[in-house]
């Protein structure tokens, strides 16, 4: 018999997540479900399913997988909407750390609504072909270009995601311009295996990149994706990069049931 499951729907720059409070752990997933549950015609439709759990010493813990029904690394924009539902069940108020697949992380609500995020440290960047690649929580390949309106991201993007070093573990992949210290990205999700409006540890690996690059000469910056604005902010350390902070808004859409 099927059961009725509640979900959120929540987006972050049009990067969006089904939202589950399984504090109570009866949501029991699988790859099959939650590729069913983020199917926009066969489920609800989203980039990634999002559990918020029980963490024993922080606010909460997030639990989050791709669209293609897996368990996978930290999401950014996830990790902002997660906090907007956090403050939304009142959990939290402004403040909270929670536990995510790559550590903890400390975010802040802002009065206007946007959630700051704390991303991890990053302490290698390589270089690979004149292109970059970086963990910021999830792998990123970065490659800077000229016209980034105009570029074929879903074909681009699964022709390095699917060539040879990355081919098992796969990696994210964002193409990026530079001007006058704004950025615009547009990004190729690996367990989406598309391009999405908007990808946080995207954003955050490039901003580093082109911090590293000496592309820009700011320690915040502006960036546009398809999906809206965002801000990263970080301090450069003598090992890489510390105090890193994806900031942006993070919304609920929507809130329903559904039967699985
Ligand atoms: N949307 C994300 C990244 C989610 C994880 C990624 N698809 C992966 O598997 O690495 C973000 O906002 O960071």
């Amino acid at each position: 018999m099927s059961k009725a499951l509640q979900f959120y729907k929540y987006q972050g720059t049009g990067n969006d997540f089904v939202i589950i409070d399984n504090r109570t752990n009866n949501f029991k997933n699988n790859t099959k479900l939650v590729k069913k549950l983020c199917d926009p015609k066969f489920g609800i439709g989203a980039d990634g399913l999002i559990c918020l759990e029980n963490s024993m010493n922080h606010d909460f813990k997030m639990v989050y997988f791709n669209a293609d029904g897996h368990e996978s690394s930290m999401c950014g924009n996830g990790g902002r909407c997660i906090v907007a539902f956090a403050k939304h069940l009142g959990i939290i108020e402004k403040h909270c750390t929670f536990e995510a697949v790559d550590g903890l992380h400390k975010a802040q609500i802002e009065s206007n609504g946007q959630v700051q995020l704390k991303m991890s440290d990053v302490d290698e960047i390589n270089n690979y072909d004149n292109n970059i690649v970086l963990d910021t929580g999830s792998p990123h390949f970065v490659s800077f270009i000229e016209n980034v309106e105009n570029i074929d991201v879903h074909k681009k993007g699964a022709d390095i995601r699917y060539s040879d070093p990355f081919t098992k573990d796969g990696i994210n992949v964002n193409f990026a311009h530079v001007e006058k210290d704004t950025l615009k990205i547009r990004t190729y999700e690996r367990g989406v295996e598309d391009e999405t409006l908007s990808c946080g540890t995207g954003v955050t690996a490039v901003a580093i990149a082109a911090a590293d690059q000496k592309l820009i000469s700011t320690n915040l910056i502006n960036i546009k994706t398809p999906g809206g604005s965002l801000s990263v902010k970080f301090d450069k350390s003598t090992s890489g990069y510390e105090n890193v902070w994806l900031i942006g808004p993070a919304k609920m859409v929507f809130k329903g049931e559904i039967l699985c």
